[in-house]
């Protein structure tokens, strides 16, 4: 058996960087930029209005002073001419400001008398003006990373019609078992509902892969290697079940047979024991175990960081240190991933069942508690680390 850090790295060890293509910024939410994008112009382009009012020369002005209106600027319309001393050109909030005025007064702060403006209020020091290129200038860079809502109206201002993003890694998920019935479907005796394929597939679209559940097989040779078959193209597969010792667990075989080679199986961990990893072919293979939170804490604690470094991004597990609502007891010689919810008085409650077949205790647990092998018994308060748990 090898460690989690051991196998992690060999994990990460059989992918690597998806190629780049381009989508439209209107798709591109949510993708990797895969290369830095440099602004094409300063933003703004000119010296614009931030208000609507009176474009004017002057540096000081005070009630009562008054300006000749001669012309009008909006936004998308600049005016022909400039601006000079005593005269003053009707703007609107976006228009470019006309060369030679200094300031712009808001209409709240002056009377109009045909095309007089005459000061009624003090205007104080605003300038009410926009200088070119105070958002950003020409070349400005937004760097690679996972584009949020905010960053592609960055990427639009910054004249961007097209990005580069990282190709979704497609995940073909296998879920084995003689026993599984998918669900809707009535249940004869011995048969159970298969879930844990779903919820990956759920785990990892939200994380930037393209996921495709196969048609389930049985726990045959045959129909494992028939499945393992329609798994071709895909960057990544994943089996769930069949991975341990039983008479039954036929996964590893099937993978050799079908020409996996081995990285590793078995890691000193709980839940996830029997986890199996290599290479098939072009793709990665991870064989989970079929124990429903095994499988997914397996997701959590291997697959999203393969999933990241595929896509770009730091696969390294955000940890947040939190300390126990409760005394916890001394853990055994795997490293134990315990689940667990954060209190609204920010201490963290480890479920008292742990058991890896509990998805109602997965599903109301936000992060896992990390036990390290042979970690002592803890008291209330005391601080552990945690991971939180993805969408
Ligand atoms: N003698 C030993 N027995 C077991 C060991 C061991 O070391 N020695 N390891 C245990 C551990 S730890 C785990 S985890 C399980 C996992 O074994 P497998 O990967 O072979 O999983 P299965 O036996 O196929 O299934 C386990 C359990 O999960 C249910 N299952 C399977 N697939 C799904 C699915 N897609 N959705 C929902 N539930 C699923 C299956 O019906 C079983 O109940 O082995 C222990 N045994
Ligand atoms: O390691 Mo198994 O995944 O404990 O249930």
């Amino acid at each position: 058996m090898i460690s989690v850090a051991a196998a992690t790295e060999a994990l990460l060890a059989l992918v690597r960087a998806m190629p780049v293509e381009a989508v439209p910024l209107a798709r591109a939410g949510g993708r990797v930029l895969a290369e830095p994008i440099r602004a094409r112009h300063d933003q703004p382009p000119f010296p614009a209005s931030a208000m609507d009012g009176y474009a004017v020369a002057a540096d000081t002005v005070a009630p009562d002073d008054a300006f000749t209106v001669i012309g009008e600027a909006a936004a998308g319309h600049a005016f022909a001419g400039g601006c000079g001393p005593g005269q003053a050109v009707r703007i609107f909030t976006g228009a470019p400001l006309p060369p030679g005025a200094t300031r712009v007064l808001i209409q709240e702060d002056v009377a109009r008398d045909g095309d007089r403006i005459t000061v009624t209020a003090d205007p104080g020091d605003a300038t009410h003006i926009r200088a070119a290129a105070s958002d950003f200038e020409a070349g400005f860079a937004l760097h690679p990373r996972r584009l949020n809502s905010r960053d592609v109206a960055l990427a639009a201002a910054m004249g961007h019609a097209d990005l580069s993003v990282r190709r979704a890694p497609e995940v073909a998920i296998l879920m084995t078992g003689d026993e599984l019935r998918a669900p809707g479907t009535a249940l004869r005796p011995g048969e159970i509902v298969a879930s844990n394929g779903y919820g990956l597939a759920a785990m990892l679209r939200a994380a930037g892969a393209s996921p495709r559940l196969l048609p389930m097989a049985r726990d045959t040779g045959e129909s494992l290697a028939a499945a393992l078959d329609m798994a071709a193209g895909a960057d990544l597969v994943l089996t769930i079940g069949g991975a341990s010792v039983g008479d039954h667990d036929l996964v590893a075989g099937a993978a050799g047979a079908a020409g996996m080679e081995l990285a590793f199986h078995r890691v000193a961990m709980r839940p996830g024991k029997p986890l199996l990893a290599g290479r098939l072919g072009a793709a990665a293979l991870v064989g989970l175990p079929g124990n429903p939170v095994s499988a997914m804490v397996c997701g959590v604690i291997f697959v999203l960081p393969m999933v990241r470094k595929m896509l770009g991004e730091d696969p390294t597990l955000p940890i947040e240190t939190l300390p126990l609502a409760a005394p916890i007891p001394a853990n055994g010689p795997r490293e134990h991933y315990m689940r667990a919810l954060r209190l609204p008085d920010g201490r963290c409650r480890v479920a008292e069942r742990q058991d890896s077949a509990l998805l109602s205790v997965l599903a109301a647990s936000d992060r896992l508690v990390l036990r390290p092998p042979g970690d002592a018994a803890r008291p209330e308060d005391d601080i552990v680390r945690t991971i939180p748990l993805p969408a």
